[in-house]
């Protein structure tokens, strides 16, 4: 068995929202607080984890706030709504982990970063905008917002559902600040929503851009530039299938990144869902990480024991 002593965790937006995927206040208090209880646990048991989340439902409704207010209050840049949704996500993650940590007595304060992300002005996503954001609608409603030149796609099953572009992350740029907290003590939520888009030109000054980062992919970067020896991408299903609802659907166990790819191109993840975790796992361990495991929240501590979920290594 490996052990983990600096563990990343990737909280799906699945997560933090109702499981009917609403995003009320009351909804994500509550999943929030039940999302922490398996982390705190891992946490009191010696490991050092680093925290990070989605941000897909959250700020894909700030942006409808902001086109129904647009005629009375100055809409904000879809930077701002990223930040915004660091802060709420972190402001709430962080109260409710020291709680679940004192109440197991640990004494351990936790702190929300507003982490910025370099990535490419001239990305191609930005032409080929891909990354689901917000509520789904139905059909009518998804043809109403294109007619005025917003992204909609179908997503199997579920309705249509926003998308935006969404760029490579680059670099991390406050990786020093995160770095700075794990020394202090300190737990840190990092990078949320992917962290913050920022561009920067030829006189070297830096600038949000309209984007949402795939947190599962800065994920990847993040465990990378914290030194991390486990990637853990929580979400929904106790691990990736393959041959997903037909009578041949199994669960990857234990596999390698030269199998993952081989499925992934064989067609068996989703691009807007298990696409991108399947990669990040791949990624981090292609660039040295130890192991990545891709499992649900509450299968936590037997992902990182080994037991559960799918093990990349
Ligand atoms: N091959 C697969 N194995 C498992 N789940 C898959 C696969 N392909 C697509 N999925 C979907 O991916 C979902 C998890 O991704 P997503 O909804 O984006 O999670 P989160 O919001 O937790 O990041 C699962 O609920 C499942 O519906
Ligand atoms: N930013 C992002 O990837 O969020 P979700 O995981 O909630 O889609």
């Amino acid at each position: 068995m490996t052990e983990s002593h600096r563990v990343v965790v990737a909280l799906g937006g699945n997560a933090m929202t109702a499981p009917d995927g609403q995003a009320r206040p009351e909804d994500q208090r509550k999943a929030i607080a039940a999302a922490v209880e398996p982390i705190a646990e891992v946490i009191s048991g010696g490991t050092e984890v680093v925290l990070t989340h989605g941000n897909g439902p959250q700020v894909g409704n700030l942006l409808v706030k902001n086109e129904i207010a647009a005629d009375v209050v100055p809409p904000v840049p879809l930077d701002w709504c990223g930040a915004q949704t660091q802060a709420t996500i972190g402001y709430t993650l962080s109260g409710a982990l020291e709680d679940a940590l004192a109440r197991r007595g640990v004494r351990r304060s936790v702190a929300a970063l507003v982490t910025r992300v370099r990535v490419d002005a001239e990305d191609a996503a930005f032409q080929n905008p891909d990354k689901p954001i917000g509520r789904y609608v139905e059909a009518g409603e998804a043809a109403r917002h294109s007619a005025r030149g917003q992204h909609w796609v179908e997503v199997a099953g579920r309705g249509w559902r926003r998308v935006v572009p969404s760029p490579e992350p680059q670099d991390i740029l406050d990786a020093g600040a995160v770095r700075a907290l794990l020394a202090a003590g300190i737990v840190p939520v990092a990078a949320g929503g992917g962290g913050i888009p920022v561009a920067f030109g030829a006189d070297g000054s830096g600038v949000g851009v309209e984007a949402v980062l795939d947190k599962d992919r800065t994920a990847a970067l993040l465990a990378r530039v914290v030194n991390a020896d486990t990637l853990v991408i929580a979400t929904d299903v106790p691990g990736a299938v393959i041959h997903r609802g037909s009578p041949q659907e199994q669960q990857i166990g234990h596999t390698t990144p030269e199998q993952l790819r081989e499925y992934a191109r064989a067609g068996h993840f989703d691009a807007g869902s298990m696409g991108p975790k399947v990669q990040a796992a791949d990624r981090f361990v292609s660039h040295g990480g130890q192991r990545a495991v891709i499992t649900s929240l509450d299968q936590l501590a037997a992902g990182l024991a080994g037991t559960a979920g799918t093990i990349v290594s």
